[in-house]
């Protein structure tokens, strides 16, 4: 089966051409594919389907690491998207592409892409706790689920397990949810994140757009932009009325064939 490796940030992806959507990948074959010794490796998978939507040539058919669905990446549309135009399967400047969570439009730019993510969905104040330590937290969808948590300093933030999956609400997030810990203030932020079907990773681009929308309240401003360092690289999000913008890298590194 051909594959390409691509990732954004260091949050990195199994890319699958499945042009004629022949491959309906099974969970345990997308967590084969994703296992770093005995695969190739990848905090999620990206499936290139052809798309039902008349908005979009292309569908992102996005898995996490252990074969789950998500309805977003952030990170991975841009990785989709970068993946398309390499391979001559889009042209841009823009492009559409559709998702679980609806058709994004990402433009190229000179130092990367930025995607249309849509709105930040405020939803109820919650908590999360690693270690027998609770922090509140503020639920946000981008689409996919996310609990942000704000924490005092960096130290803190560094001492942080999060190997495992930190507890929550499950009342609050009865499929899961990304749980992420940040520290400063917008416009200028740093986060860690546990990622639902997944673990931790290097960066998280819906994340990001949760974390700096949170930041941006607490500001309090409703609009404006914020930078979000992330353990693998920086991204920039800038949240207007009625939508939030996601910019960063997004690489293509290696392209192959996988025996099952
Ligand atoms: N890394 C992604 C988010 C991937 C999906 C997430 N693990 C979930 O289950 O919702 C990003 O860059 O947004």
């Amino acid at each position: 089966m051909d594959f390409a490796k691509g990732h954004g940030t260091g949050n990195d992806f199994v890319i699958v051409p499945d042009l004629e959507d022949a491959l309906p990948l099974k969970d345990a074959q997308v967590a084969a594919l994703c296992d770093r010794r005995f695969g190739i490796g990848g905090d999620g998978l990206l499936r290139v389907a052809p798309s039902d939507d008349p908005a979009a040539e292309w569908f992102m058919d996005y898995r996490n690491a252990d074969g789950s669905i998500a309805e977003m990446c952030g990170n991975g549309v841009r990785v989709f998207v970068r993946y398309l135009l390499e391979r001559g399967l889009a042209t841009g400047p823009e492009v559409a592409v559709a998702t679980r969570a609806g058709v994004k439009n990402v433009v190229v730019e000179d130092d990367g892409l930025r995607v249309d993510m849509g709105p930040a969905v405020f939803g109820p104040p919650s908590q999360a706790s690693v270690e027998g330590f609770t922090w509140p937290g503020q639920a946000v969808s981008m689409g996919n689920p996310h609990l942000v948590c704000h924490l005092g300093d960096e130290a803190e933030l560094e001492a942080l397990e999060l190997f495992h999956q930190p507890r929550y609400d499950e009342a609050v997030f009865p499929d899961g949810v990304n749980v992420e810990f940040s520290v400063g203030a917008a416009p200028h932020v740093r986060m860690r994140v546990h990622e639902r079907g997944v673990g931790e990773t290097a960066s998280c681009g819906t994340g990001a757009c949760a974390v700096a929308a949170v930041a941006l309240r607490h500001a309090g401003q409703d609009t404006g932009t914020c930078r979000v360092d992330l353990p693998g690289g920086t991204l920039t999000v800038t949240v207007t009325d009625e939508t939030v913008y996601l910019a960063g890298p997004a690489v293509i590194v290696a392209e192959g064939t996988f025996r099952f």
